[in-house]
């Protein structure tokens, strides 16, 4: 692997990163479920389309500034709700929160974090902020966090819909993946039940999950969710034109069309493929972000191009994490705002909203 001193782009954070990070978490983090066909579906389709500059058009103040359910962002990057943060850094969620209020980004934490929620909602201080939820078996222990994040001032809940069990990562199971004492989920559980989780042909993320989360769950229960907190619902992990339609009926705020980063169903299609037909399917009626594969300025025009309003990046963000805690996610952040508002400028779209579907061309 090529050696890098200072990280010019997010191919280079990821270089860094992986000398920082222990084998086991390290593979926690880059893998996909099964044969990692989504993974790599998610890149390969970013390579599919092109965009198409439009000359003489005045670029000299081009800006990615952009605003999502009344948030004003200093850009349509947000950072993904990714699990266990402290595999990155031992500051975890607490730097990741305070990387992305420097950069003026809204941070999703993952309700597997390291640190509890009330404890990432005061280090992000002023920046805004959405809580994301798996759905417990637990229903009490379930509500009691939704509560918690209600009182700690997030604006939104983001419920992942898309892992009623865990994908099957061959990565984690041939690693026995367990946690260290010190990596354990804050918001929830008792840190013994996690680490005598372990089983054959499985690992304790796994088993912790499959335990955790309730699979039963239908449309109809988001009801229950409603009553319970006022927050506004945005849903994550939908992948079809039927699923996104069912939402807006079901009155979200928002959408975040994600195979979950190629972790969960292994299927050989990228997400930028899908989101032409949800976007199709939402018609303006909510906003629609996007996740799987961001890794450049250049991806976040394609997908806002396809009509997603905002993009949310996984793994970058724990790269970041991994190189230089706070400042390391902050920088990741302004990169990426970066190379957007060099694209920008050569493409002859100045703002956000001016990077509609005439900006691509399909190859
Ligand atoms: C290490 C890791 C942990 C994740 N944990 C969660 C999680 O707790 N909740 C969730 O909704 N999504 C989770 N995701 C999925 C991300 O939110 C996001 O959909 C995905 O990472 C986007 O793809 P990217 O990594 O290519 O940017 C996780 C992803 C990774 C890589
Ligand atoms: C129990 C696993 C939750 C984290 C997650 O969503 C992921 O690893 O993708």
């Amino acid at each position: 692997m090529r050696m890098v001193d200072q990280p010019l782009c997010l191919d280079d954070f990821e270089a860094l990163a992986r000398a920082k990070i222990r084998q086991d978490y390290w593979d926690y983090i880059a893998g996909g479920a099964g044969a990692e066909r989504a993974l790599a579906a998610n890149r390969a389709a970013f390579a599919r389309i092109a965009l198409r500059p439009r000359v003489l058009v005045d670029v000299s103040a081009c800006t990615a500034a952009t605003t999502l359910l009344g948030h004003e962002l200093a850009s349509p990057v947000v950072v993904a709700p990714t699990a266990y943060h402290r595999m990155s850094h031992p500051e975890g969620e607490l730097a990741t929160a305070r990387g992305a209020a420097d950069a003026g980004a809204l941070y999703i934490p993952s309700i597997f974090s390291n640190y509890p929620l009330e404890d990432v909602a005061a280090a992000g201080g002023a920046a805004p902020r959405w809580q994301q939820l798996y759905w417990l078996h637990d229903r009490e222990a379930f509500g009691a966090v939704v509560d918690r994040a209600t009182a700690a001032g997030y604006s939104a809940l983001v419920l992942t819909v898309d892992a009623p069990v865990i994908g099957l990562r061959l990565r984690d199971a041939r690693n026995a993946l367990t946690l260290d004492a010190d990596t354990l989920p804050a918001n929830l559980f008792a840190a013994q039940d996690l680490l005598t989780t372990r089983s054959e042909g499985s690992s304790a993320v796994a088993t912790q999950s499959l335990q955790a989360f309730d699979a039963s769950i239908t449309w109809d229960d988001l009801a229950w969710l409603r009553d319970r907190s006022p927050l506004p619902l945005v849903l994550k992990g939908i992948a079809t034109a039927e699923d996104a339609r069912l939402a807006v009926e079901h009155g979200v705020a928002a959408i975040v069309v994600s195979n979950h980063g190629g972790r969960q169903l292994d299927n050989p299609i990228g997400t930028l493929d899908i989101l032409p037909e949800v976007v199709e399917a939402v018609a303006g009626r909510c906003p629609v972000l996007f996740d799987g594969g961001v890794r450049t300025g250049h991806d976040v025009a394609v997908a806002l191009a396809l009509g997603a309003d905002a993009v949310l990046v996984g793994r970058p963000a724990l790269w970041g994490l991994a190189v230089g805690g706070a400042a390391g996610v902050t920088q990741v952040l302004r990169l990426l705002q970066t190379e957007l508002e060099r694209v920008m400028a050569l493409i002859g779209r100045p703002t956000v909203e001016s990077i509609d579907a005439s900006a691509v061309r399909r190859a």
